[in-house]
């Protein structure tokens, strides 16, 4: 079994005295920054000027400061850009303001695993990187819970950076879920996987395929949408809660005897074979020189992608029945 380590294995206390300059405020950068400053560390945000965070960031009581700034400032650098400008910016901006014995911290692998970006030998490198979305490391923080993470030592010039990285994993509530050693290359591998072979890219398709199937054969694209999204969530929170056994404990038998003949219908032989060469498209490199290139050439078919799922019809049905519903904000 893996180990684990546990709010019992960290001490918040490596980090006092030091400053972490936490560069970004999107999804991440500002669940970050805030349960740090919540847990008492002392933290600034670096951003570029004119960014359209910088008054949030002020708003939400934490001082902010350019990328160099804040690099300058800080002991700890967190690496919270988008992963497509991570090397301009660590390039540009960062690598000259380093400072022998800081930290270069990363919440996921792929700018130092595809060689993007190449850190000076006196400085630690770590990743905390949570496995969930940066809205929810904020949200269960808040609720006195948390996301669990992993944690990788890259470089250890101090000598420290393990318990660095504990002490920064125990700072934004990872501790309290659980957090687990790995490498970049590890990290890097099985969260792209995971994204797009599960989370993200097998899940919608599949919500996708099934919506599309039952409007096609003259059902209500409403029943659609409950059936194949929003129950997602609650079969997914009994996943979360109690694996399969708790979802298939609450489930019909009549859900039971379909998932058990159905299930490997859907996902088959031959979805099981083209995961593993999307997986090795992501060991080989091929995935992150396409991603690389693509934002070379400002994105032409990310942005296809991203205005061509707006027009799916599940959207607006989506929209209009999620309006219905006050507890749910967007
Ligand atoms: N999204 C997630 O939940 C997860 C993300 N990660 C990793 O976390 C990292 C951050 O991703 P994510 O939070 O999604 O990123 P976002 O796109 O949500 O946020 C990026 C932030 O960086 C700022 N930014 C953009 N360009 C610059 C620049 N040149 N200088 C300074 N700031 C800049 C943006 O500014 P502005 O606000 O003006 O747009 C924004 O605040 C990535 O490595 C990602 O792989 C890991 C786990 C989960
Ligand atoms: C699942 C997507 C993710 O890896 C994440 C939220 O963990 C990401 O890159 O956003
Ligand atoms: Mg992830
Ligand atoms: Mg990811």
């Amino acid at each position: 079994m893996a180990k684990m380590y546990y709010e019992k294995d960290a001490n918040l206390d490596v980090l006092e005295g030091k400053k972490v300059a936490v560069l970004g405020y999107g999804s991440q950068g500002h669940a970050h920054a805030l349960n740090l400053k919540d847990s008492g560390v002392d933290v600034v945000v670096g951003l570029y000027e004119g960014s359209k965070s910088w008054d949030k960031v002020k708003e939400d009581g934490l001082t902010v400061m350019n990328v160099e700034d804040a690099v300058k400032v800080s002991n700890v650098i967190m690496m919270l850009l988008p992963d497509t400008k991570q090397k301009k910016v660590f390039d540009d901006n960062v690598k000259a303001n380093l400072k022998e014995g800081d930290a270069l911290a990363f919440a996921h692998g792929f700018n130092i695993h595809f060689n993007q970006i190449v850190p000076p030998e006196n400085v630690d490198v770590f990743m905390v990187a949570p496995k969930g979305p940066g809205h929810l490391v904020r949200r269960v923080y808040k609720e006195g819970k948390g996301v669990p993470a992993l944690f990788a030592v890259y470089q250890d010039y101090t000598s420290n950076a393990k318990e660095l990285s504990l002490a920064y994993a125990s700072g934004i509530g990872a501790t309290r879920a659980g957090v687990l050693e790995t490498t970049f290359k590890e990290e890097t591998e099985t969260d792209l996987f995971g994204e797009q072979a599960v989370l993200c890219g097998g899940v919608t398709e599949l919500i996708k395929a099934g919506f599309d199937t039952l409007v096609k054969a003259g059902y209500q694209k409403e029943i659609a949408y409950f059936e194949c999204l929003h129950e997602m969530k609650l079969i997914v929170d009994l996943l979360y809660e109690g694996g399969f056994e708790k979802m298939r404990y609450s489930i019909s038998d009549t859900a039971e005897y379909g998932d058990y003949m159905v299930g490997k219908r859907i996902v088959n032989e031959d979805t099981r074979k083209e995961m593993e060469q999307v997986l090795k498209e992501i060991q080989n490199g091929k995935f992150a020189k396409d991603w690389i290139v693509e934002n070379e050439i400002n994105r032409p078919v990310f942005n296809s992608f991203r205005n061509k799922e707006l027009e799916h019809p599940i959207v607006e049905v989506g929209k209009n029945l999620r309006e219905m519903m006050s507890w749910i904000n967007d």
